[in-house]
């Protein structure tokens, strides 16, 4: 075993949320899907060894086909209900490994930047996410009123990439799996086992989730001069 990294990233979504009446994945922003800005992103780090991907059963196939000029891609495992399942499921189909990294198929504006501090840092602490300072003051609500306004010096948005010892994160999801937990992130099945790091990222890595995310895609690549 090397001790590059080999990625996850959960592609068996349905994209409600984008109204786009297909997988969002798919959708195309400067001729090319989501699903292959993101893949490139780990093709292109020689950190990274292996590109797994969930994808949904009849959607494997074109997955396949769409991905063919990316010689990283190892694994494609059908995915389940939940984004948590989806990611059990291939991390129970990959050989073992040194690293693992997991990153929504739906965040590909990622940066080498990110990728290299979430690489130094797990190789310290075997468990580390990337993230942002939140900007805007954030209250708990109850029944349409406000209980509490949080300290927003001690909040974080969290992102993916989140990056993991292998057998940390198998652990973790084992026991997730054994105690019906359901987390909407990876970290959030870490945390029951182990300390988990954060390292900032940046505001571009957004998760295309709505259809106005969709021009702010345009706008990002436009700044990249793509
Ligand atoms: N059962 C699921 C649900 C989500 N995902 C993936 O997890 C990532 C983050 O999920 P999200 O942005 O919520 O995507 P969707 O579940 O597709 O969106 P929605 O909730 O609007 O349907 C996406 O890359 C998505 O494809 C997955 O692999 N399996
Ligand atoms: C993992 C994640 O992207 C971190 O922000 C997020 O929690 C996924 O949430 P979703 O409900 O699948 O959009």
């Amino acid at each position: 075993m090397t001790n590059m990294y080999d990625v996850i990233i959960p592609a068996a979504g349905m994209g409600k949320r984008m109204q786009a009446n297909q997988n969002k994945i798919l959708l195309t922003i400067n001729h090319k899907s989501i699903l292959e800005h993101t893949v490139q992103v780990f093709q292109n780090d020689d950190n990274c060894r292996a590109i797994h991907l969930a994808a949904q059963r009849d959607e494997i196939s074109t997955l396949q086909s769409m991905l063919t000029n990316y010689s990283k891609i190892d694994v494609i495992t059908e995915g389940g209900s939940e984004r948590q399942y989806s990611i059990y499921n291939v991390l129970k189909a990959i050989a073992p490994c040194e690293y693992v990294f997991v990153h929504d198929a739906a965040r590909p504006f990622v940066t080498q930047d990110t990728l290299n501090k979430l690489y130094e840092s797990v190789q310290q602490n075997h468990s580390v996410i990337a993230a942002v300072k939140v900007k805007d003051t954030i209250k708990r609500i109850e029944n349409n009123q406000v209980e509490e306004t949080l300290k927003r010096d001690e909040l974080w948005q969290i992102q993916t990439p989140q990056a993991f010892s292998y057998q940390l994160l198998l652990d973790a999801y084992n026991k997730a799996d054994a105690d019906y937990f359901l987390g909407t992130d990876d970290a959030s099945l870490v945390e029951r086992v182990s300390k988990v790091h954060i390292v900032e990222s940046d505001y571009d890595n957004i998760k295309i989730t709505t259809p106005e995310d969709m021009f702010f895609a345009e706008a990002i690549l436009k700044k990249r001069g793509l």
